[in-house]
């Protein structure tokens, strides 16, 4: 044992003597190059290629190493010993990682590839406009050198796009607001975002079931028609105008369609957005798979056309006057760019703005669609117009079911019938019918009789006040949205819409709801 530790002291000895002979011999600047040349000579002749993803790219983070950590996780979560778990701010669920210096072999087209996590501290502090962290993160990407450009075309395209699944399937829904303003955050981005944790579905959503299925199926077709849209040369966007009266669920609607796609939602307040080009970064930052909302734009809209109308001839309203004289575009109002014209919005609803970013779906609210500009409802503009109706029975029957959970077959055919006979003459919205159905949630036959009540009271009045003709009103609206949807083909003109609008019936109604109040 003696002979053993005197053997290993005189082996230190030695190297400590050549350590100080070869620090004499190179100076630090001549070793640091000859492990680089030794480097150099090693890959040249390895079979292998190395590609590093730092963390930091400059001062930016890098959305690659982001995107390989989460793409990563899926795998390692199987194979791993050692894991890594975090659990991201508004996120759901925990995510593995590889831990530090831990490396793993992935299998990409029958390729192998090995991902390994370097971490490493960080030297002296170099100057930044914004403090780095301690380590310096990466992930070496190794493949051999005859597989470089099949990993490369196709690999990393397919890792961004895993990755964006993973991260819409663990991270909650996130509703973005630009209520500040114009102001931008320490990020430099103009949006707020909160946790988007609205529970409406296309299951709690109450309306009539057809409607509801042609309107899953084309945001399905939507969502899955990347190949479509690439293969016709159109932007991937889609747009939807929702109209209706206050109550029938138009907000709620836009939850379902976020929920439904695991779509973030951009709440665009445009009474917050001074101009045209505010307008164009703000769009512009938003994300891809995201629903871009605009609620009640009839009275957003108008604010800016007044101001442009008061320029333009009094009788001229229509936006294709006001395009002419302002010569149309982002950021060309008459008024030197300072407040947003219907030709900014639209330029990104269809222009040439509308193709940056993809796979976005644009969604305005209105009560009053005989208010909106023609330009608006034009096809092509508007996809699809989605009129919500009062309350029929159809709808009526899922709110049923979601407040006091009555299935078909709860409740006796006498009192479905004389719903059924009433709901559509009382006009009433679905919220409402929610109201009182929430009242008395506990005592179901004490809520559907109170319902039943009311109903028969609303349409009592709503006879009385002798608004109701002979037909059903539901079924005549409907066709009403129907025609509007067919015109909406052509490019309206604002005498056509003028004519469709009943202004005085519907000062009428809205004496006959003071009346009911
Ligand atoms: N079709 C519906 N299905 C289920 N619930 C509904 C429906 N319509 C309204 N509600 C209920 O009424 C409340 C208000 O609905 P919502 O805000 O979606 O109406 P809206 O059409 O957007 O109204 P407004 O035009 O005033 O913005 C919702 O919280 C929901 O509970
Ligand atoms: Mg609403």
């Amino acid at each position: 044992m003696k002979e053993y530790w005197t053997s290993l002291a005189s082996l230190l000895g030695v190297f400590a003597f050549c350590q100080t002979i070869l620090q004499t011999v190179f100076p630090p600047e001549l070793r640091f190059a000859s492990i680089k040349l030794f480097n150099r000579i090693f890959h040249c002749f390895s079979s292998y290629c190395f590609f590093d993803i730092t963390e930091i790219d400059g001062v930016n983070t890098n959305e690659l190493y982001n995107a390989v950590q989460l793409y990563l996780s899926s795998s390692v979560s199987i194979t791993g010993n050692r894991l890594s778990l975090t659990r991201a701010v508004n996120s759901s669920g925990f995510t593995f990682g590889l831990a530090n210096n831990d490396s793993i072999v992935d299998t990409f087209n029958g390729v192998n590839v090995v991902w390994e996590h370097v971490v490493t501290q960080r030297q002296a502090q170099t100057f930044s406009w914004r403090p780095l962290p301690d380590e310096k993160r990466g992930f070496t990407l190794r493949i051999k050198k005859k597989d470089k450009s099949l990993v490369l075309n196709s690999y990393l395209d397919y890792i961004m796009e895993k990755a964006g699944e993973i991260r819409r399937k663990n991270q909650d829904r996130l509703l973005y607001t630009n209520s500040r303003g114009g102001s931008l955050d320490s990020r430099g981005h103009p949006w707020e975002s909160v946790p988007f944790k609205h529970p409406s579905t296309f299951d709690t959503l109450a309306m009539d079931p057809e409607k509801k299925k042609e309107i899953m199926e084309d945001l399905q077709d939507f969502a899955n028609g990347q190949a479509f849209y690439h293969k016709t040369g159109r932007a991937w966007k889609r747009g939807y105008l929702l109209y209706g009266p206050p109550g029938t669920g138009k907000s709620s609607m836009i939850a379902a369609m976020a929920n439904y796609l695991g779509y973030d939602i951009y709440d665009l307040e445009l009474t917050e957005v001074h101009n045209n080009s505010e307008l164009r970064k703000l769009l512009m930052k938003t994300s891809s798979k995201s629903i871009i909302v605009i609620e009640d734009i009839d009275c957003s809209i108008n604010l800016t056309n007044r101001k442009n109308n008061n320029n333009a001839s009094a009788s001229s309203t229509s936006y294709y006057d006001s395009e002419m004289r302002g010569g149309g575009g982002a950021g060309c109002g008459e008024d030197g760019g300072n407040s947003i014209t219907l030709s900014g919005l639209l330029n990104f609803t269809d222009g040439l703005w509308s193709c940056c970013g993809s796979e976005r779906i644009f969604v305005f609210t209105t009560n009053h669609i005989e208010k909106l500009d023609p330009a608006l409802l034009r096809s092509g503009r508007m996809d699809m117009h989605i009129f919500m109706n009062y309350c029929s029975f159809p709808a009526l029957k899922i709110l049923l079911n979601n407040y006091l959970g009555c299935q078909e077959g709860d409740l006796d055919d006498a009192v479905l019938n004389d719903l059924e006979a009433v709901v559509n003459v009382a006009r009433m919205t679905p919220a409402d019918i929610s109201e009182v159905l929430i009242k008395n949630r506990r005592k179901k036959e004490k809520a559907v009789g109170e319902l039943l009540e009311t109903l028969k009271l609303r349409a009592e009045l709503n006879k009385k006040s002798g608004l109701l003709r002979v037909k059903n009103e539901v079924e005549e609206e409907e066709e009403e949205q129907e025609k509007r949807a067919l015109d909406s083909e052509s490019p309206k003109h604002e005498s056509e819409i003028e004519d469709n609008c009943k202004e005085g019936e519907e000062e009428e109604e809205e004496d006959v709801e003071e009346k009911i109040k």
